[in-house]
């Protein structure tokens, strides 16, 4: 079965509609303000008021209820996707109070790095492995670094998960071969630079990733 792709980052209406033209099952909007893919919450409304048939998903850091309330009260999220270090407990809660899917991001170097996963298995509906932030990095993701893919090779997931960290359409395949991943998300790699989308690389790089054996 292809893999499924999730784009994340977007902010402008060309890139959604070339997500959804490729074929992405997931996009995502980013609400960090630090980030230079970050969008309001009005913002995010607007560029997905029309979007249907994609799960979308919302991005957070360590966000307060205050700021979920926010984002949630402007738009629909089929999933919210936490990049900080939120504990089960917490995302235990928030999946219930609102009623979505949720997704923990684990970084990842080592082996080691993925039994970090396991107190989520109960509380989330997606992990997503993603490489760990460089030293004195700014962003705790989207640094277009990768991880040694091999960690997790052979590696029984039991909820479903995404690998990110670096991938390109250059190097999608060889990544899900080497992992065996279901689904894959890209931000960096589908750029121009930090924080603007290119078209013609996010077509590129759902071919890719669906052409993946
Ligand atoms: O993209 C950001 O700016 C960002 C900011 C804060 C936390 C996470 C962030 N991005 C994460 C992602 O976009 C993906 O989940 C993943 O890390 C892919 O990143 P990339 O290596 O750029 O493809």
């Amino acid at each position: 079965m292809a893999a499924q792709v999730k784009i994340c980052g977007l902010n402008d209406e060309e890139a959604i509609d070339a997500a959804l033209e490729a074929g992405a099952e997931f996009i995502g909007f980013v609400f960090y303000p630090k980030s230079p893919r970050a969008v309001s919450a009005e913002q995010a409304a607007e560029l997905s008021q029309f979007v249907e048939g994609v799960c979308k998903v919302g991005l957070f850091v360590d966000p307060d209820d205050a700021l979920l309330d926010e984002v949630t009260s402007h738009l629909r999220l089929d999933m919210l996707q936490f990049h900080g270090s939120e504990t089960p407990e917490r995302l235990a809660r928030v999946r219930a109070e609102y009623g979505v899917e949720v997704m923990k991001v684990i970084p990842v170097a080592t082996k080691d790095d993925l039994a970090a996963a396991e107190p989520f298995y109960e509380v989330v509906d997606w992990i997503l492995f993603d490489a760990k932030p460089p030293k004195g990095a700014d962003l705790p993701g989207g640094n277009a670094v990768s991880f040694d893919w091999s960690v997790l090779a052979g590696f029984k997931c039991p909820v479903p998960w995404m690998l990110a960290g670096g991938l390109t359409s250059a190097n999608v395949a060889e990544a899900i071969r080497v992992t065996g991943a279901p689904a894959v998300d890209v931000s960096s790699g589908v750029e121009e630079r930090p924080g603007v989308k290119d078209p013609a690389k996010i077509a590129a790089f759902v071919a890719a990733a669906k052409s993946a054996a």
